[in-house]
């Protein structure tokens, strides 16, 4: 069975990355030991030169300390070394207009320099003791097989070398949480059969020890690495769906879940998955802007916000208009360049669609529920303000933030309607291609709207997804399937449930026997469910766009 894409970020060590890293931490220190043996050789005579005092633990998490307190806590932890180099990438991007850019290669960002001379400050402090715990230790004390040979060269803390050493600050720190971790939950785990659960009539929810939320997430984690292994490590008598209803209550008390919604997601995954995801939601996503190319480039955007005290870098290869923010002296949603439209605000994965939808210049586009206006205004910045976007929502409310945002960003191609999208087809039709990014539960998006825990009902995962069948047919029905090079639909939404995914093109496609499924292009995605409790007998619908047939 296909599973979703999973968000790595901030989520929690899955038990075979734990085992893995556990591998490899164990062939470290052999590694290390053997080379603490070859320290002691007289052929090393180094590692006695000078007293100074070792390293101390305590050093690097106040160094991370100081770095937390620097920043919101809304805002993700800064790897200063990886974006100071992706800084200096991004000005080296290749963007669509080449020329230019060239004569651009040689821009100075004045606070890029002061970026690299107040990391390098911050790290001089530590150098000394670098340096002597660099004598002192056997030299390949923090090295991995991959770079064991670089570290070697590592004499002093340089500007060639400094971005190696504060990786493996970093790799300190990660291996020390994994430790921990592993400990937790091997410390129950590691006796064959523990007992996990409850024993029988002692589960009821005035216990206290089912609301001391330590208690219930070192229980998550051990239920789950006996679901994970359930014919080694289940408790004779106990059945699987004991612990599996056991993990639900645990979720729904840490987490904040109804059961209902729990079980519903919990389903959509393996039980470690499952747990990345609930983890995952706790997470604030990253901050990311999207250039406007019809106002700015992306390198003098970056420039721009860089002179204004914003700390930021390319969101990832695969985009050349998005960038991450990592914390900023200004509020981001009201710098002059925002005002002016050389931004807006806007998720990296909501860029997706509108890059599977790949408009082209003069062609007409019909984006179906539009408000409030991402999308749309990134349709027009691809089309360079030719041809014409219908961008239509039904909420009137909500089309005044679509249109601003038209304003604000200089889209000059785009009618604004404000129609049920279901009546469609009878308004207009003959569209060359058609952006579906339907009203949806918001399951994937929990991170950003946590009132989903518990707002979500049985009704709306029925109710929603028969609007988006709805609403599905209708963008098949506008589409002009004879269209030169497109007769393309996408169809999107913010939720993981299959109900409101796969089922619906699975319906869709039914329906309208003329459609086929056609490959997004995308370079990141993976595949979705082929299967899913025998509901879904198609192919896999992640990545790949609606696309009908000729009639
Ligand atoms: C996920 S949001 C769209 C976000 C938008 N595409 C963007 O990128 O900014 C879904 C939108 O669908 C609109 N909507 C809900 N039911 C609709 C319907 N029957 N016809 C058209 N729009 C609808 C909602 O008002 C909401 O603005």
């Amino acid at each position: 069975m296909g599973r979703r894409a999973r968000n790595k970020q901030g989520a929690p060590p899955s038990f075979e990355e734990i085992q893995t890293a556990k591998e490899k931490r164990a062939l470290k220190k052999r590694k290390r030991l053997d080379s603490s043996k070859a320290s002691e050789s007289p052929k090393k005579p180094k590692a006695a030169k000078k007293d100074k005092k070792p390293r101390k633990k305590e050093e690097t998490s106040e160094t991370q300390g100081t770095d937390e307190t620097e920043f919101p806590a809304d805002l993700p932890e800064v790897d200063y070394d990886e974006l100071s180099r992706e800084k200096k990438s991004l000005f080296e991007d290749s963007e669509d207009d080449d020329k230019e850019d060239d004569e651009d290669d040689n821009v100075k960002v004045g606070t890029l320099d002061d970026f690299d001379a107040e990391q390098k400050e911050q790290i001089d402090d530590d150098v000394d003791e670098y340096d002597s715990e660099e004598e002192n230790r056997a030299k390949p004390a923090f090295s991995d097989e991959e770079d064991a040979g670089d570290e070697l060269e590592m004499e002093k803390i340089n500007a060639s070398n400094m971005e190696k050493y504060s990786e493996l600050l970093d790799r300190r720190a990660e291996e020390e949480r994994l430790e921990a971790e592993e400990e937790l939950v091997e410390g129950a785990i590691e006796q064959p059969r523990p007992k996990i659960l409850p024993p029988p009539g002692t589960e009821e929810e005035d216990n206290p020890q089912n609301h001391d939320i330590t208690f219930v997430r070192t229980r998550m984690l051990e239920i789950v690495k006996v679901l994970e292994k359930f014919n080694e490590l289940g408790e004779e008598g106990r059945s699987r769906s004991e612990y599996v209803d056991r993990l639900i209550k645990d979720i729904c008390e840490y987490y904040g879940y109804t059961p209902f919604l729990a079980e519903k997601l919990f389903d959509l995954f393996t039980p470690s998955e499952a747990m990345e995801f609930f983890e995952a939601n706790e997470v604030h996503r990253p901050i990311t802007i999207r250039t406007n190319t019809l106002r700015t480039r992306r390198r003098d955007l970056a420039q721009a916000l860089v002179n204004r005290g914003v700390n930021l870098q390319p969101i990832g290869k695969w985009t050349k208009v998005g960038l991450q923010i990592f914390d900023s002296q200004v509020p981001i949603g009201a710098t002059p360049e925002y005002l002016a439209g050389h931004y807006i605000l806007q998720a990296a994965s909501s860029f997706l669609p509108v890059m599977a939808l790949d408009p082209h210049e003069n062609e007409r586009i019909l984006d179906m529920a539009a408000a409030p206006g991402g999308k749309t205004t990134y349709i027009a910045a691809m089309m360079k303000n030719t041809g014409c976007v219908f961008a239509n929502d039904s909420n009137k409310a909500r089309t005044k933030a679509l249109v601003a945002n038209i304003h604000r960003l200089g889209c000059k191609n785009v009618i604004v309607c404000n129609y049920d999208a279901r009546e469609f087809p009878k308004v207009i039709g003959g569209f060359d291609r058609v952006l579906l990014d339907a009203p949806c539960s918001g399951t994937g998006v929990i991170s950003k709207d946590a009132s989903v825990k518990t707002s979500r009902t049985p009704k709306d995962f029925m109710n929603i997804p028969h609007l988006q069948k709805q609403l599905l047919l209708s963008a098949i029905d506008s589409v002009n399937a004879h269209s030169k090079e497109g007769g393309v639909i996408t169809y999107s939404t913010c939720s993981v449930t299959v109900d409101e995914d796969e089922c619906v093109v699975d319906y869709a496609l039914r329906k309208r026997p003329n459609v086929k499924l056609v490959d997004t292009g995308l370079a990141i995605g993976k595949e979705g469910f082929t299967s899913y409790r025998g509901k879904i007998p198609q192919k896999s619908f992640t990545n790949k766009k609606v696309l009908p047939t000729c009639l």
